[in-house]
């Protein structure tokens, strides 16, 4: 869990499982987790080929240092059983459990990749996984789903799935999810895992992505799940500190270090107090500066 809360996971990018030239070339956008998809993009008649070839590629591609998730099919499919046994064989970071409405669920769905994990000789607990919540009964549940397994990475919003479930649609102000977001995010955060936004699915439409983006941003979100590799930069770009930023929390992590020195856990620092939560903001800063190449090793603000 603590190497899995260290990680960033600004832009988790959708990519067809049953389409070969997507899947081999993922890994070149720098997204911070690829998610091969075997669920609702991949047609009933491909199934078994898209498994088969995402497993392949498992074998077989370099996708440097991407978190690999591959969304499998719903408890409801035949397909689900064969999916996440090939998917642990072939040693993936993540499976996502789409459309989850329940604690057992996801109990099933962990005491599943035991069983995988010990058939094909993994490593106990090496496989993690992370469900969407795509309903309202998901919405009302997300807390139970969210703290249901020590695997659990983080929980996602599917917007497209929740807002038919919903009678509704998507508007551009978002207001018909803000329920929905405002549950996935407490829920998250209570059992201190990572939180998800939804897919934006117009591609054309730049300026509401970015209003999305920052909006969820705001929030708290960890990141979004995407569906294209144009939306990777702008996601980026939003979660980027801003100088004063950097600059700020590098003097917070100097300043708490030499209070600790002294003894004390809280210093003063131009007139602001600065004590744990500080520091463990400006902790997030330096991490997110570092992944926008903002700063040196050190991490001194580096002149653009
Ligand atoms: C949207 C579009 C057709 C646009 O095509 P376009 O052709 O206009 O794209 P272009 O930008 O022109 O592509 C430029 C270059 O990038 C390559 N490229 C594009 N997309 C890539 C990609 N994803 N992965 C790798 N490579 C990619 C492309 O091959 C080309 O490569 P090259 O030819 O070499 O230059 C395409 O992106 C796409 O298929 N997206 C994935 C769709 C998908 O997965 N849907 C299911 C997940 S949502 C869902 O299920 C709802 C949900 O469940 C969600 C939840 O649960 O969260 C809920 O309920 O809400
Ligand atoms: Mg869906």
């Amino acid at each position: 869990m603590a190497e899995n809360e260290e990680r960033l996971r600004r832009t988790m990018m959708f990519v067809p499982g049953n389409n070969p030239a997507m899947v081999k070339d993922a890994g070149i956008y720098g997204a911070d987790s690829i998610m091969f998809d075997l669920e609702d993009s991949v047609s009933l008649p491909e199934k078994d080929a898209a498994r088969v070839l995402v497993y392949e590629a498992l074998q077989t591609q370099d996708y440097g240092d991407a978190e690999m998730v591959v969304r499998v099919n719903g408890q409801d499919t035949p397909f689900y059983d064969n999916d996440v046994k090939a998917m642990v064989k072939a040693g993936i970071d993540v499976i996502r459990l789409p459309k989850a409405e329940s604690a057992e669920m996801v109990q099933k769905l962990d005491a599943d990749i035991a069983a995988a994990e010990k058939e094909f000789g993994r490593e106990a607990g090496s496989t993690h996984l992370m469900a969407a919540i795509e309903s309202a009964k998901g919405v009302l549940q997300a807390a139970n789903i969210a703290a249901a397994s020590d695997r659990m990475i983080g929980i996602a919003l599917s917007a497209e799935d929740y807002t038919t479930d919903m009678k509704t649609h998507r508007y551009p102000d978002g207001r018909e999810l803000e329920f929905a977001r405002n549950m996935v995010l407490h829920a998250a955060r209570a059992a201190g895992v990572a939180a998800f936004d939804t897919v934006f699915t117009n591609m054309d439409d730049t300026e509401g992505f970015y209003r999305e983006t920052e909006y969820i941003h705001q929030l708290g979100f960890d990141g979004k799940s995407l569906v294209n590799p144009r939306q990777i930069p702008m996601v980026n770009k939003v979660y980027e500190p801003t100088e004063a930023e950097i600059k700020n929390a590098r003097n917070v992590i100097n300043a708490i270090q030499e209070a600790k020195l002294k003894g004390s856990g809280v210093i003063s620092m131009n007139g602001q107090m600065v004590d744990r939560p500080v520091v463990l903001r400006a902790q997030r800063v330096m991490k997110l500066a570092k992944a926008s190449h903002l700063v040196d090793e050190e991490g001194n603000y580096l002149e653009k």
